[in-house]
This record gives structure tokens, sequence and C-alpha cells, in this order.
């Protein structure tokens, strides 16, 4: 058993100003656990009459400030709970903070770099590596991921659902057992044998989390999503297994209600968003005092599920994610505050080993015979039927068995069966029998054969040595031919994998199946291969699913579709990975080929020390001299440069598995952020389409009457327009070119003649500085768009 308190840590999120000025101070002195210092700044804390603390310290077992990268993360938080989780015990990593400081970063990854990914994907990563290092047991994984909003959880690996909102997902409920241990009705459980199996499912996951976002349910900020690791072990032929589950959480935004409010007061106890995390609150309140003897775990589906992670039989780790910028200061105080609570909570983890029923069953049924073969002898009931002829072989096994096995202690055992004891010393009997005359048979072959032998004659023996010689020209001439067949058809392999390597590289992967143990055919068609490519196909078709309406798009949507894209936010991240998939698979051919050709080194190497082996023992027997007990300096040579080869060898696998991670971990990004742009183009048009029927003269877009404008290469530029507008491709392009910047425009400190000035800025008719398009309905929106804007403005400035 392991006890431990909950163990805390802190994580800064990057703030537009790196280290804004005197918020916060780290003191990591050696001393004592590391301090974060808020300290509220004087205009803040000012006006409040009560004698406000000016600052708060809050110890954690770890502060990751504001440059602290995710593998620093990784190997800090996760790596020693996932080391926990492979030794049998329970685990949770848990992130709680204000909405936007970064939980979902921390747990899952950002979405556009792969350097980026987060504790989930990494946690995999070693999870799978260290299994495929292991081979004393036998693993099992599976893997779960649960969504809960609003007290109702939701299964987000249905993989045949269509979701398109939170609803149409498999309603997860709780199930409570007399033992008062928790089950989850409706939660799928998915086997992944490999990590890109499990990457799929977190993918999976992730999506059908995004498309059934709502905007009244923006799913990472008012939901709590848990995925799980489920890990069961065996030795094999052991009926004892181990369950192991790590749960990684991504909580809701902990933000309250009310922050400060007019003349409220700063830092104080409001009422909670959520209600689950008020329970949250509750149970972790209960845990950390003493004496409390009733902790509400039932009063909420998150507490219920995390019941073991707080307080019970689980490693559980927590990340205070911290939004430290001015505006955050409460929150972030609240948040730390939460933290130094959850510190106090004690659990105390266990081996979570059961008897695996099945081989229980096979071992007492055993156990039960053996104990009414007892039984019987000693009641003096015999058994009177004679042995079958499938019983009596079998003994004959047992019995040979026995005696061939060297270990003197081993025992035969045949029950407590009178008439198989019998049997085994008949058995014996005509074993030891058999033996002696046989023994006698051949020692006297044995004197005859010595009798006959003469020393052989001068002649014979130069007779035997001119044969020797002439099978060894034989085989050196065999051997060479061998060789100049093997490269041959090495050649040709080469050239078959290069021209599939293409193919493949237009397709999906570069990568070879095998693993580290030694050289294999590179482009084999193994179960590996066949997996990929039936897992990438599901990942296509789900993407294509995601964003299905592609095909059925009219030409009009596909146009208006390319054009959101080429002006999406996200498209240069898209085109960045793109880029950076591209180095990836270049990278990846290159050390295809140069693996082969290592690979075909090695054969090569080995095949030269085997004839130099061959030759050295041929000249002993013609020269009549034993093989030279001495180093052969050659031989070394060989294979020196055959170990230097392998080394060679396994670096670049290394290296080409690493590769083969981070492409199919940007593969998924892009799918993502297919799936996303696609939803949100989705969203867009069936707003437009909407406001357009409403308002048929703004134009008809939607109708396709009319080509979308072309824009000549010259005026493409993306200029960054508010999403209602950002895509008015549908109006005149060279009008939407110069319409003012969304962006903010500085407002004058004194707003004198502002009202005038505006008013110039806004013509009644088209001048030359906005080029209108001549249709009267699109140049008045253009201007009215243009009014209402400076308008904002004018208030803004005299706020
Ligand atoms: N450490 C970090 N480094 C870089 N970017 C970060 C970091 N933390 C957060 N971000 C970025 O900040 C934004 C908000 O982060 P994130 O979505 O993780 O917040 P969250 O706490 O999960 O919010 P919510 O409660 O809404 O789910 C994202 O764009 C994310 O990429």
């Amino acid at each position: 058993m392991v006890k431990q308190t909950i163990q805390i840590f802190a994580r800064v999120k990057p703030t537009v100003r790196k280290h804004p000025q005197g918020i916060y101070s780290i003191d990591e002195s050696e001393k004592s656990l590391p301090s974060l210092e808020i300290i509220v700044p004087h205009d803040l804390a000012d006006g409040f009459v009560n004698n406000k603390r000016e600052s708060y310290k809050f110890n954690f077992q770890r502060i990751f400030d504001q440059d602290a990268n995710q593998e620093t993360l990784f190997e800090n938080i996760a790596k020693p709970v996932a080391e926990s989780i492979l030794a049998g015990y329970n685990g949770t990593v848990f992130a709680y903070g204000q909405t936007g400081s970064g939980k979902t970063f921390t747990i899952t990854g950002g979405a556009e770099r792969y350097r980026d990914r987060g504790i989930i994907p990494r946690t995999l990563s070693y999870i799978f590596e260290q299994l495929q290092k292991d081979s004393s047991k036998i693993y099992t994984t599976h893997i779960s991921y649960l969504e809960i909003y609003n007290e109702c959880g939701y299964d987000l690996l249905d993989p045949r659902h269509e979701a398109s909102s939170l609803e149409d997902l498999p309603k997860v409920t709780i199930l409570e057992d007399p033992d008062q241990n928790i089950h989850l009705k409706n939660l799928s459980l998915h086997q992944a044998t490999t990590e890109e199996e499990a990457l799929n499912l977190l993918f999976l996951g992730d999506t059908n989390r995004m498309i059934a976002e709502t905007p009244m349910n923006q799913a990472s900020t008012r939901s709590h999503c848990i995925f799980t690791i489920h890990l069961s072990s065996k030795e094999p032929g052991s009926a004892t297994v181990r369950h192991a589950k790590l749960h990684l959480v991504d909580l809701a935004g902990s933000e309250r209600v009310a922050k400060t409010g007019v003349g409220g007061q700063l830092l104080t106890e409001a009422k909670y968003i959520n209600l689950s995390l008020h329970y949250l609150e509750q149970v972790i309140i209960a845990l950390s005092e003493k004496h409390r003897s009733h902790i509400p775990y039932r009063n909420s589906m998150m507490t219920s599920i995390l019941r073991d992670s707080l307080g019970g039989n689980c490693m559980t780790t927590m990340i205070a994610t911290l939004s430290l910028e001015k505006r955050n200061i409460d929150e972030s105080i609240s948040t730390c505050r939460f933290a130094q609570r959850v510190a106090l909570i004690k659990n105390e983890a266990v081996l979570n080993e059961e008897i695996d029923p099945r081989l229980m069953i096979i071992r007492l049924q055993k156990e039960i015979q053996e104990l009414k073969d007892e039984l019987a002898i000693v009641t003096g009931e015999k058994k009177t039927e004679a042995l079958t002829e499938a019983e009596l072989l079998q003994l004959e096994k047992l019995i040979t068995s026995f005696l061939e096995d060297q270990d003197p202690e081993s025992r035969l055992e045949v029950g407590a069966d009178m008439r198989k004891i019998h049997h085994c010393f008949h058995y014996l009997k005509k074993l030891l029998n058999d033996k002696k005359i046989y023994g006698k048979s051949t020692v006297s072959s044995e004197i005859k054969d010595q009798d006959s032998q003469e020393p052989l004659q001068e002649e014979e023996y130069k007779k035997l040595r001119d044969i020797l010689q002439q099978r060894d020209n034989e085989i050196n001439i065999l051997v060479n031919m061998l060789k100049k067949e093997k490269k041959k058809a090495q050649d040709a392999l080469h050239l078959s994998i290069m021209d599939r390597n293409e193919c493949r590289h237009a397709q999906s992967s570069p990568f070879p199946p095998g693993n580290l143990e030694g050289p294999r055919p590179l482009l084999s068609s193994t179960p590996t291969q066949v997996q990929d490519s039936t897992t990438l196909e599901h990942r296509s078709s789900l993407v294509q699913r995601k964003t299905g309406m592609r095909e059925e798009m009219s030409l009009g949507r596909q146009e208006a579709f390319e054009i959101f894209k080429r002006d999406h936010a996200d498209s240069v991240t898209i085109e960045d990975n793109k880029q950076i998939l591209k180095q990836r698979f270049s990278e990846a051919k290159a050390l295809g080929e140069n693996i082969n050709e290592a690979r075909s080194k090695i054969g090569h190497l080995k095949e030269e020390i085997t004839q130099r082996h061959l030759q050295q023992v041929a000249l002993g027997i013609s020269e009549n001299m034993a093989v030279p007990s001495g180093p052969d300096r050659l031989e070394e040579k060989l294979r020196s440069q055959l170990e230097e080869e392998k080394r060679r060898y396994k670096t670049m696998f290394t290296r080409l598995k690493a590769l083969k991670v981070e492409i199919e971990h940007l593969q998924l990004l892009m799918d993502k952020a297919k799936v996303k742009l696609q939803r949100e183009f989705e969203a867009w048009w069936t707003k437009e389409a909407s406001r357009l029927q409403v308002n048929p003269a703004a134009g008809n877009p939607l109708g396709h009457t009319q080509p979308l404008p072309q824009v000549p290469e010259s005026q493409q530029e993306r200029p960054q327009l508010p999403p209602s507008n950002r895509f008015g491709f549908y109006s005149d392009v060279s009008a939407r070119k110069v319409l003012p910047s969304p962006g903010p425009i500085l407002c004058s400190p004194e707003p004198t003649n502002t009202q005038a000035s505006l008013d110039d800025s806004i013509p009644e008719k088209p001048v030359s500085s906005i080029p209108l398009t001549g249709d009267s309905q699109t140049d008045s929106d253009i201007l009215a768009f243009i009014k209402a804007r400076q308008n904002i403005l004018q208030k803004k400035c005299f706020q």
C-alpha cells in the first residue's frame, strides 16, 4: 500500500506581456516547497475600506512558469503517475483552473503543433513504449472517454453515431454495486493494442466533442472530460490479474459568476457557474477536514466517478492552471486556495489484484478431482474399470517427461488413483528391463567396432584429403553463386520498394513495420501494415463523415468554401503543418532508404563472416591442422563492422519510429482542423442563408445565380474581417478590400470635433476613398456598415 497526499502543481499560462509587472513571483529556494506569491495590484486593492491583504502565498510541489514546455510538464507530472499505473496502481491527473487558463492545452495539447501535444498523447506514447519493452507480462489496454455536461454523462467514443449535438451521444449513467463500487453503464471500452490505435480513439473523442459542441454548451468550458486508460497485466500461467486505471481529467472552467462587481468585494466567495465543481469543492473540503465521517461523493456524477481519486485508492495529481493577468487575479487566488485544500487529502493506493475466474475454476476442478481420488483410497472404494487408451498414453507421457527432467526435486504427479499408480510401476519396470537388454547389446557392439578398427593406410588418407579439397572447392563455387543470386534478388526488391515507397508517399505513411530486434524486410505485408491501412481508412472515413457534406456541395458552395478556407485564421497553421508533414515524409523516405542499405550491409557482413569461418575450418581440415585458437584478425574486423552497422540501423530505426508517431499526430491535427473548418463554414453558411431569407434584398449569395467574384491575383490579400463579414465574398471584392480594418483604432484622448470629423469620413455619396460597387443595395449596405462602426468607435472614445 502506498500512502500519499494528493500532489499539487501549478502552471502559469504565458501572457501577452511576458511576466506582467509585479503580479506574481515564484520562490524556489531549496529550504521548503516552491511558493507562488500573487500580488494584488494597488489599483485593484484600492477603494476597499477593509484592510485588504496585498499578497497571497501558496506552496506547490512544483511551479511551472510561463516558459515551461509540454515535455517538462509530462516528465515531472504525468510520467510518475504513468509509472504507478504500470506497477498496478490507479492514477489520476486532473487540471483545475478558470476558463482559458490552459487546462485543455495541458491535458490534451494544442491543436496546432506536434510539440504542443499534451499529457494524454505523451502518456499513451510512454505506456505503449514500456509495454513493448516488458515481455515478462501479458498486458491489455482499453480506452474510454467520457464527457459530463450538466450532470449527464456522454460516451465520446461511440463510433457508430453521427453526433451533431451532445444529446445524440449515448448517455452514460452511474450504477453502484452493494460494495459501493461505481459502474458506468453505456460507457464503451475500446481495446487499443498500439499507440496509434489509442491516439485514434483520442482523436475520435475530441472530434465528437467538438462536433457536439453548441454555443450554449462550449464543450471545453462548461463540461468535464475524463479520458481513461485501463491497463490489465498478468504473468503467463498465473491466475492473478492486476487492473489499474489512469484518469486524465480536463475539468470545466472554474470561474465564479460574480467576480468583483460594482462596489462588491474583491476576492469574495460567490456562486459557482458549475454545480458539479461546487460539489467537487465540497468533497475536497470534507476530505481536508479531520473527523468528517460523511463525504458527499454521491452529490454529483463527477465526484462519484472520481471517488477513488479523492481520498481513496489512487495516486492523484492536480495541476492548477493559472492565467496570471491583472483581471484574473481573484480567479487565480481562488484556484490556488482550492489547490491548498486538495493538498491535504490523503490517498491510500493498493495493488488491484484479482484472480482470473476462468483459471480459478480449472484449478478448483482439478483440486476436487484429486480430493475425490484421495477419498476413494482412504475409504477403500476402489475404481475397477480399466484405464482408457488415452489415459494410458497420457500417463506414459508424464513418466517420460519425469524421467527426462534433470531437476532432482521433480515429482511424478498422477493423483490418488491406485490404477494409475500401478500402471506407473509397470511401465517403469518395463523400461528398466528394456534398458538392461539394450545396454548389453550396445556394449557388445561397441567392443566389436573397436576390434575392427585398424590404423588408416597412408594411401587412403591421401584419397580422403583429395575428396575433401574437392568438396571445399564445390562449396566455394556454390557460395559464390548463391551470393550473386541473392544480390540480384535484393536489387530487384530494392527497386520495387522504391516504387512502392513512392506510391505510399503519395497516399499515406512511408514507414516500415518491424522492431528494433533485428532487420526485417521493410515493406513486407505484415499485420501491422494491414492494420495501419485500416486505421488510415477509418480515419479518413471519419473525417469524411464529419466533413461529409462536401461531396454534395453545389459548385457555388464549394467555391465559397474554398474562399472561406483561404481566409480562415487556421489556414496558416494548416499550411504550416502541411509543409512540416512534407518535410517529415521526405526525411522518413530518406531514412527508409538508408535503413534498407544498412540492412543489406548487415546481411553482407554476416555472410562474409560465415564465409571466413568456413574457410578457416576448411583450411584446418585440409592442412590437417587444428582450428587456430587465437582470434582471427579479419573476422574480428568484420564483426566490429557488423556491430557498428547494427548500431547505425538501430539509431535510424528509432528515429523512423519517432517520425512515424510525429507524422501520425500531425495528420490527426490536420484532420481535426479540417473538421473544425468545415463545421465553421456550415454554421456560417446556415447563418447567412437565414439572414438572407429574412432580408432577401441584401443579395442572393445562396441562389448561385451570380457566380462568386474572381479575385485577381494581385488583390488576393486576406483582410482579417470579423466572422460575420470576414467572408463577405458575395459582395464586390474591391469594396471588401478597402473596408476599414476592424482592428482596434486608437481613440484620441480628447475627442474634440470628433463628430464633425466622423461625419466628414462618412460620405453620403460614393467618393473615391470608398470604391463602391455601383449596385445601390450593396453600396448602401457598405455605407451603413461604416457608419455603424464609426458610431461604435465614437461611443468608445467618449467612455
Ligand atoms: N502553456 C501554454 N502555452 C501556449 N499556449 C497556451 C498555454 N496554455 C494555454 N494556451 C492557449 O490558451 C488558449 C486557452 O487554453 P485552453 O483551451 O487550454 O484553456 P482551458 O483552461 O482549457 O479553457 P476552458 O475552460 O474553456 O476549456 C488556447 O488557445 C491555448 O492554446
